[in-house]
């Protein structure tokens, strides 16, 4: 058996993101053991139930005592109350990390309760589901899928840095770096805007179900199907993403509201160049993923029918 990456692990917060993580840490062997709280009795009790954590916790502080890594697996808007919580507790030289969406309101929230004898290494799965809860979770969530490591400083230890690299690779993911406001740029153009929009077009759709008599749920297609699994994903924690990511998110909200005006504008004026060419762009950035491998559930579209 190889090595362990790490002796012993916390997770705070069992839901989909944590169990997930342990699952997969388990079916690497990753760690020696791996200690978990939730703040509600019952999430614990369903985690005793199903085995989630080799050792389930009765207070955050317990559950960090002595671990070498610690990942804070809470919405954004809780990370600093739990930083502060944890932090008397916290063994010299661990690892603290996080998982939440957003990282730059993170490393400002956490940081200042954090002893200067540990390293702060906040992470970013970019993986997930529209499910939430310790059940949620399974071991594949985060196969070939990217992990962005924000280190919280520039001077951060790069052997600390290696190891949380390791964890991840383990775990299945493919591991970035990453400066922690060019992170909440990215992620308000690939995911945060992205979400809103599919709250918005949902709930556009419920406002005119009275008028369409539920036609709208009846014979919806695939793309607004799309939209509603999105748009049925954890509330406390999208509103936590827009309250933490206000700035890039109405940027690209900003820009995003200009080309619908311009193409609602071309839909009233008839110009079927402007969105021909509209179109023909968009549908090149996905021909592109698709190409890079980056969209590992898209079917094998036009390649033809399957060989017998
Ligand atoms: N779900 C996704 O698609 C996804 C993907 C990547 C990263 N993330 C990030 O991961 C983190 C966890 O998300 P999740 O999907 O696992 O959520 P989840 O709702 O499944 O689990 C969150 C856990 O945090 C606990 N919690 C909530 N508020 C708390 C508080 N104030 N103090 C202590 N514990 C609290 C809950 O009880 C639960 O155990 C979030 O920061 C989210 O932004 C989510
Ligand atoms: O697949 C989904 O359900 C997701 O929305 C996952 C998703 C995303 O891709 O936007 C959502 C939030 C994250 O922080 C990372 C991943």
């Amino acid at each position: 058996m190889t090595q362990p990456i790490y002796g012993r692990v916390a997770l705070i917060g069992l839901g989909l993101i944590a169990s997930s993580m342990y699952w997969a840490i388990k079916r690497g062997g990753l760690v020696t053991e791996v200690t978990g709280y939730a703040r509600s009795p019952e999430t614990r009790e369903t985690a005793r139930r199903i085995g989630l954590c080799d050792r389930v916790c009765e207070s955050a502080q317990e559950a960090v005592k002595d671990a070498d890594l610690v990942i804070l697996c809470v919405p954004v808007g809780a990370m600093g109350a739990v930083a502060r919580d944890i932090a008397p507790a916290l063994k010299s030289g661990a690892t603290i990390s996080d998982v939440g969406s957003v990282k730059r309101s993170v490393i400002d929230a956490v940081s200042p309760y954090l002893p200067e004898d540990v390293h702060f290494i906040p992470a970013h799965p970019l993986a997930g589901t529209e499910h939430s809860g310790p059940e949620s979770g399974f071991a594949e969530l985060y196969d070939n899928r990217w992990c962005i490591i924000v280190p919280a400083t520039e001077d951060t230890d790069p052997d600390a840095i290696s190891q949380l690299r390791a964890l991840w690779e383990g775990i299945g993911a493919n591991v970035a770096e990453m400066d922690a406001d060019h992170h909440d740029l990215v992620l308000a153009v690939t995911s945060h805007a992205p979400h809103l929009i599919a709250y918005t077009m949902v709930g556009v759709a419920d406002d005119l179900r009275r008028v369409t008599d539920s036609e709208v749920i009846k014979y919806s297609a695939a793309g607004f199907r799309d939209f509603t699994r999105i748009a049925a994903s954890d509330p406390t924690m999208w509103r936590d993403v827009f309250l933490n990511n206000k700035e890039a998110t109405l940027e690209i909200l900003g820009r995003f509201t200009e080309e619908l005006f311009a193409l609602q504008r071309a839909i009233r004026t008839g110009d079927g160049d402007h969105l021909f060419d509209y179109f023909t762009r968009t549908r090149a950035i996905r021909r592109g993923i698709i190409e890079a491998g980056q969209d590992t559930d898209a079917p094998d579209f036009g390649r033809g029918a399957p060989k017998p």
